[in-house]
């Protein structure tokens, strides 16, 4: 029997700005889906990590299903409503089209989905980020998946001796490539270390995996909002589903890859390099410079059309010293203000605000040989030639 996973997530107001999102909201958003939801999916979980809410969905209407996403958006929808009568700060941000049509990729939500054969126990994660962009993940997956230091799973378990197959997209060329680790992996890692670039979207096993062959173990999120909206709209915060145990990275070595706050881009108005924080739901407001970047982590078990959980992953003591770092890093990489390498370079920031600010400046550059000209002129008094 196939069963689909669907996480879809959007930004639909927060409280007081981009910091976290309020209870009235969320609250509306679960009335809804619970209320509206039968016969379209099984069951459901809504979270939420800064000011994104976070949908996680179970249902057999495979991927791309009209009805499951016309389900999510009708719910961002109706917690819409509620965030603009608060008056809340960016009430429907993320909801970037006037009316649902047939699907909600372009729209504006977040959404990570993938068709699975569920096995006799289905443990998965769902990875939800905020402040940050789909490339975030690379780290973390390539080092689930495809490093040994990490996933010890890939030299000892037989059943992940063979590795997985990467799915990397160049978001903005809009191409996909297939490349094997560990065969590829310098290859992988080519790609991926260009994080604004080049993403990974899916995780698959290979032919040979023994249990599960050919299936795909994890998906993440990668839409562009400013290449939907056309302007600066916020940072496409992403989320993933990874799933975990038996021939797949054991649920530690899942999350022993977000021990090091390692460094994303996005942070405050999405211009900046920050580390990226695991922390417990309930801990994810974004306060310290619209930060920093954070991450949450769900652990559900699916079993005949029910999620049993979530546990919050993060929230644990074994990620205070991660949390400590990520804060002595924050410390250290703030006093640089708006200087690069803290603010991201200039090709980054085409996607922020500041090509309008620059825009202004454009007529008025001259040419360096004038202003030398200039310059010796004004010395000596007469021309240097
Ligand atoms: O110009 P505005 O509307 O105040 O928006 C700036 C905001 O954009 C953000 O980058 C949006 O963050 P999100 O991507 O989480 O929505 C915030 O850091 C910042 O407060
Ligand atoms: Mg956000």
């Amino acid at each position: 029997m196939k069963v689909t996973l669907t996480h879809i997530k959007a930004d639909i107001g927060s409280l007081p700005g981009h910091t976290t999102v309020h209870e009235d909201v969320l609250n509306e958003v679960k009335r809804f889906l619970k209320e509206q939801s039968k016969g379209i999916i099984w069951d459901h979980f809504v979270g939420y990590v800064g000011d994104d809410i976070q949908i996680t969905m179970v249902h057999d209407n495979g991927v791309n299903a009209s009805e499951v996403h016309k389900l999510a958006w009708d719910a961002f929808k109706s917690g819409t409503e509620v965030a603009k009568k608060l008056g809340l700060y960016g009430a429907g941000q993320d909801l970037l089209k006037d009316s649902f049509s047939g699907n909600i990729k372009g729209m504006g939500p977040g959404i990570a989905e993938m068709d699975i054969t569920p096995r006799r126990s289905e443990p998965f994660i769902v990875y939800m980020m905020d402040k940050t962009e789909p490339g975030a993940f690379n780290y973390p997956i390539f080092k689930m998946f495809a490093d040994p230091f990490n996933t010890p799973g890939l030299v000892i378990d037989q059943s992940m001796h063979d590795g997985f197959k990467f799915e990397v997209w160049d978001i903005q060329e809009a191409k996909a490539i297939m490349l094997n680790a560990p065969e590829e992996m310098y290859d992988i890692i080519s790609l991926i270390g260009t994080k604004g670039r080049y993403v990974i979207k899916r995780v698959y096993t290979k032919k040979e995996h023994g249990k599960l062959p050919d299936e795909n173990v994890a998906v993440i999120t990668t839409d562009k909002l400013s290449f939907i909206a056309g302007e600066y709209v916020g940072k496409d915060d992403p989320a993933a589903i990874v799933r975990i145990q038996s021939g797949l990275p054991a649920s530690g070595e899942a999350m022993e890859a977000f021990s090091h706050p390692y460094l994303v881009s996005g942070w405050m108005r999405g211009s900046f390099n920050g580390p990226l924080m695991p922390v417990a739901m309930k801990n994810s407001k974004m306060t310290r410079f619209d930060g920093p970047p954070r991450v949450v982590a769900l652990g559900f078990v699916y079993k005949d059309k029910k999620l049993t959980g979530p546990v919050d992953m993060f929230d644990d003591p074994a990620y205070d010293n991660a949390r400590k770092l990520a804060n002595d890093i924050t410390d250290y990489i703030r006093r640089m203000g708006p200087f690069e390498p803290h603010r991201l370079p200039e090709e980054d920031m085409e996607y922020t605000t500041l090509p309008k600010v620059m825009e202004k400046l454009k007529g008025r550059f001259v040419h360096v040989d004038a202003v030398e000209k200039g310059v010796s002129k004004n010395s000596t008094g007469r021309d240097s030639d």
